[in-house]
């Protein structure tokens, strides 16, 4: 059984100011099995934050359902961790109350907390950081705290929201690579929404293509690259350059240079 399945989600908006009503989701309908990691992507508008956001249960669909390992959800839960793209630390938390935070929503008893907070933040490589506030970090180490985090919950489901994208691009691909050896230690089942169609296809075991607003699902493609993926190796590889040739088609993105939509 697959652990999360999307059934005939819609989601129509009423505009605050003028009331007009704007059908973001049409009908998306897919499932993703446990352990897999699936990216999500299409044009500007499309409502891939939206989709996340009924996953995660910030948000109602006006219509069908999601599952959860067969649960409707029907809300927030501790199930589901999510990783934003402003890192979503505490600011007034040190980075190792932070990571520990997300443990005592696991309850986890407080004497473990600290120890197991620690080799959390060693796993996103951030040891020596332990005491530092969010604003004492660079960009790449408040994600990388925020993964551990969300990590530390043990989530069934893990949902990242364009996580790199305020990252600069060297080391957005260090993180893409870090994120993924951490998935491979622990692989929970990810719903990663980015509109870069090379992450997509670099994180991802599946990418999901959602068509422009109001969205279905345009296409379902594997990504069967094998793993570990490093940059160096995956971005020469002809199936890499393949589906970076189709998706960039079918998003209408002509120049490479422009894989950012
Ligand atoms: N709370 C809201 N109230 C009204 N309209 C909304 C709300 N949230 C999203 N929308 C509208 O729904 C549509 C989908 O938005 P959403 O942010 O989900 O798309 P997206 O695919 O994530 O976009 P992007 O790639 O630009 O981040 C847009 O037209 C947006 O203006």
């Amino acid at each position: 059984m697959s652990l999360l399945q999307i059934e005939h989600v819609q989601q129509t908006y009423v505009d605050q100011y003028n009331g007009e009503r704007v059908t973001a989701i049409d009908d998306v309908n897919f499932t993703i099995p446990e352990g897999q990691f699936v990216s999500l992507i299409g044009p500007s508008g499309c409502g891939k934050t939206t989709m996340l956001n009924i996953v995660a249960g910030f948000v109602k669909a006006t219509g069908g359902r999601v599952l959860l390992a067969g649960e409707q959800i029907t809300g927030p839960g501790v199930d589901r961790g999510v990783v934003f793209q402003d890192f979503a630390l505490f600011p007034w938390m040190t980075v190792e109350k932070n990571v520990a935070f997300g443990l005592k929503m696991r309850g986890m008893p407080k004497s473990q907390r600290l120890e197991e907070a620690r080799r959390m933040i060693g796993l996103v490589g951030l040891e020596g950081f332990e005491r530092k506030y969010p604003h004492e970090l660079s960009g790449g180490m408040r994600q990388r705290a925020g993964v551990a985090r969300v990590l530390a919950t043990e989530p069934t489901m893990m949902l990242m929201d364009e996580p790199f994208a305020s990252i600069d691009a060297q080391t957005r691909r260090t993180l893409q690579q870090e994120v993924l050896r951490i998935w491979e230690t622990q692989r929970p089942t990810v719903l990663f929404v980015t509109h870069d169609v090379e992450e997509a296809i670099f994180m991802a075991d599946r990418v999901v293509v959602l068509s422009g607003r109001p969205s279905t699902v345009a296409a379902d493609l594997d990504v069967t690259l094998p793993r570990p993926r490093v940059w160096k190796e995956t971005a020469r590889d002809p199936e890499f350059l393949r589906m970076r040739g189709r998706l960039m088609t079918m998003l209408g993105v002509e120049d490479e240079e422009e894989a950012e939509l």
